[in-house]
């Protein structure tokens, strides 16, 4: 049975079908041009030009106290790159977080807990939307990764262009989502696999992997680690040598590499949404859910 998928005002706004295609002409006003200060204020999420690099934003995600992806934060986040998505002056993003140790602690628990379908629906299909979003932006996108990132977070890392993470052993990255006896989505695999390799991914998905910095670098799942206070100049460098590319050539070529991926979510989004309800929905995975959050209450002591 289909499900009625109930989507609020704002977010109803906001998502719309995905049919980008690098160099096509994008159809909104330059957010925030004119003022000669582009600055995207919104309550968790700080999006500023980079002074040192002309044509470079730095976005900022401030959800505290562990950046976890609500559903708030998520329309935030989906609001300020399509803004940066339609302003010219732009080539290319730097995402961190402003939450110390933390980059994002993954989709938001208590979204996927004791919530009615509608509410799941709504939830699920933004996520879909961040990370096609993402994944297909034709800016370059690169991930200055300062704090741990599991399940959710290590999905937005992936679906960056480039990854620099941060040295320190608690940082650790991976789709552990086996860990709270939930599973990764197909889509969350795909890039997983598209990045680590089919065997790796494998292992790393069953066995919900979180890699520390060294091991993560040595099975790919981020392309450089740097002293934690070498992250953001490394993500400048890197930057400037992907906007060296023309820009045409290096969209058009990512499209060619990312667009079959994203295209199988792209066929069954409805299905995929229908099918993470279901899921969500079962009593086991609710029972899973409550005893994972219990877990993260009681390490507090
Ligand atoms: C055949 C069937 C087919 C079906 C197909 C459908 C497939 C769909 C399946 C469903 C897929 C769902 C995918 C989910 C992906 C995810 O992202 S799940 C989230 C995974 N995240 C985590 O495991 C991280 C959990 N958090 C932590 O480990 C720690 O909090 C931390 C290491 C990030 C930080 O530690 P610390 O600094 O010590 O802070 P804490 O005291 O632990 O946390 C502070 C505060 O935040 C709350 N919190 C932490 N993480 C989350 C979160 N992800 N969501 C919501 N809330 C979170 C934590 O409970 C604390 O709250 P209180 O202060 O106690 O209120």
């Amino acid at each position: 049975m289909a499900l009625t998928v109930g989507l609020r005002p704002l977010t109803r706004a906001l998502l719309r079908p995905w049919a980008r295609v690098p160099g096509a002409a994008l159809g909104r006003p330059a957010a925030g041009s004119g003022d000669g200060v582009r600055c995207f204020g919104s309550p968790r999420v700080l999006v500023e030009p980079d002074p040192a690099a002309v044509g470079v934003a730095v976005m900022k995600m401030r959800n505290p106290p562990v950046n976890s992806l609500s559903l708030e934060f998520l329309t935030e986040l989906l609001i300020s790159l399509e803004k940066l998505e339609n302003d010219k002056t732009f080539r290319g993003i730097i995402i961190t977080s402003d939450c110390p140790g933390i980059f994002s602690a993954g989709l938001d628990l208590l979204e996927m807990y004791g919530r009615d379908p509608a509410h799941c629906a709504e939830y699920w299909k933004a996520v879909q939307e961040l990370w096609l979003r993402v994944y297909l932006s034709n800016l370059v996108v690169i991930g200055a990764i300062n704090g741990i990132s599991p399940a959710g977070g290590c999905l937005l890392s992936l679906s960056c262009d480039y990854r620099v993470l941060a040295n320190n052993p608690k940082y650790a990255i991976g789709l552990n989502e086996t860990l709270l006896g939930i599973i990764a989505p197909f889509w969350f695999k795909d890039v997983l696999v598209n990045t680590i390799g089919h065997r790796a991914a494998e292992r790393a998905l069953q066995l919900g992997f979180l890699f520390p910095p060294s091991d993560a670098l040595q099975v790919g799942i981020v392309d450089q680690v740097v002293p934690e206070d070498q992250v953001q100049s490394t993500a400048r460098s890197v930057m400037a040598q992907w906007l060296a590319i023309p820009d045409h050539a290096r969209q058009l070529t990512k499209n060619l590499v990312r667009k079959p991926t994203a295209d199988r979510l792209l066929q069954q989004r409805d299905a995929d949404i229908q099918n993470f309800v279901r899921f969500i929905s079962r009593d086991s995975i609710q029972k899973s859910l409550h005893v994972y959050l219990e877990k993260l209450k009681q390490k507090k002591g």
